[in-house]
C-alpha cells in the first residue's frame, strides 16, 4: 500500500459486533494487503480494535462491493451485523442516494434498507440445514447440535434452561465445536441458545475468525431463528436477545423446509469517526 499518512475510518456497532469501515474505493489497500490490514487495525489497545473490517469497494453493477475480514484477518463470506452497518455507512457517506440499496458479498447480492439508525438486511438464501445432529465433543461427550449455512457457516446448541446459558463455557466448548473435524476445513461458527418463549430466544456466539464470544452474531441469529422454526419451537418473526443485551429481529416466511425473504433487522450505530495513522499499520 502506497503510504497514506492517513486512512478516514468510521467504527460502528452493529449490536455488540463491532466494526472499522473504511471507503475504499479508491483501492488504496490492495486485496492482497486486506488480511494484515484488517489483523492490524482490529487490534485492540494496539490499534482502533474491532470484530472486523469492512472495506467497501467499487462495483460496477450494483450499488458496491465489500471486502469483510474478521479480527483475525480472515476474509468471511458475509456478516449479518457488518453489513447493516455497511449499508448505514454507505448512508452516512454519501456512496449511495437512497436509504435503499444492493450490495456484492462473497455470499451472493445483499438487498439493504435503511431507516435511520435501524436497517434491514436481507439474507441470499440458507443452506446445508441439518438437524439433530450427535456431534462427538471428547470420548465421554456428545451434544445434539444442529447445523445451518446462513451466509457463513453456524452450528446451533439448544439448552434447556436460562440458568444453563448462563453458565456454558462459551468459550471452551465453542473453539472445540468451531475447530471439529466435522466442519473442516472452513470449520464454523457456535451459538448457545436457550428458547425464551415461541418469539423470542437468547444467544450467546463463539465467533469463527474472532476466536471469542461476540456480543452479538447476525448470521448466527438468523440461524438460531431458522432452526428453532425448523423444530417447531418458535415462529417467525423471532426476536434474539443478544449478550450485549441489543435485540435483533428476524423475518421470513417458512414452509416445510423453505425459507422465503429472509431479513435480518436491528440497530447500525456510529461510534466515532477518525482517521488511521501509517504508523500503527505498517
Ligand atoms: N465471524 C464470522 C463472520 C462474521 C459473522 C457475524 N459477525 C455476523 O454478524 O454475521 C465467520 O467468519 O463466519
Amino acid at each position: 500500500m502506497e503510504r497514506a499518512e492517513r486512512i478516514p475510518f468510521v467504527k460502528m456497532t452493529g449490536s455488540g459486533n463491532d466494526f472499522i469501515l473504511v471507503d475504499n474505493r479508491n483501492g488504496l489497500i490492495k486485496p492482497e494487503e486486506g488480511p494484515l490490514f484488517a489483523k492490524k487495525v482490529c487490534r485492540r489497545k494496539l490499534s482502533v480494535g474491532a470484530d472486523g473490517l469492512i472495506l467497501i469497494e467499487k462495483d460496477g453493477e450494483v450499488d458496491f462491493s465489500w471486502r469483510f475480514y474478521n479480527s483475525d484477518g480472515s476474509e468471511a463470506e458475509m456478516c449479518g451485523n457488518g453489513a447493516r452497518c455497511a449499508a448505514r455507512f454507505a448512508v452516512l457517506k454519501g456512496i449511495v442516494d437512497s436509504p435503499s440499496m444492493t450490495f456484492r458479498t462473497l455470499a451472493g447480492l445483499i438487498k439493504a434498507e435503511v431507516a435511520g439508525e435501524r436497517v434491514r438486511v436481507q439474507i441470499p438464501e440458507l443452506h446445508g440445514l441439518k438437524l439433530n445432529i450427535d456431534l462427538r465433543l471428547d470420548e465421554n461427550r456428545t451434544a445434539k447440535v444442529h447445523f445451518v449455512n446462513s451466509g457463513v457457516p453456524h452450528v446451533v446448541w439448544i439448552l434447556d434452561t436460562k440458568e444453563e446459558l448462563e453458565k456454558v463455557d462459551v468459550v471452551g466448548l465453542g473453539r472445540r465445536i468451531r475447530f471439529h473435524e466435522n466442519f473442516s476445513p472452513a470449520g464454523t461458527n457456535a451459538n448457545f441458545i436457550w428458547v425464551q418463549d415461541r418469539q423470542s430466544v437468547v444467544i450467546r456466539t463463539y465467533e469463527r475468525g474472532v476466536e471469542d464470544e461476540t456480543l452479538a452474531c447476525g448470521t448466527g441469529s438468523i440461524a438460531a431463528a431458522a432452526i428453532t422454526v425448523a423444530l417447531g419451537l418458535t415462529d417467525p418473526p423471532v426476536s434474539l436477545v443478544t449478550r450485549g443485551g441489543e435485540i435483533l429481529r428476524v423475518f421470513f416466511e417458512y414452509d416445510d423446509g423453505r425459507f422465503e425473504n429472509l431479513f435480518l433487522e436491528g440497530p447500525a450505530l456510529v461510534v466515532y469517526e477518525g482517521s488511521l495513522w501509517d504508523e500503527t499499520v505498517r
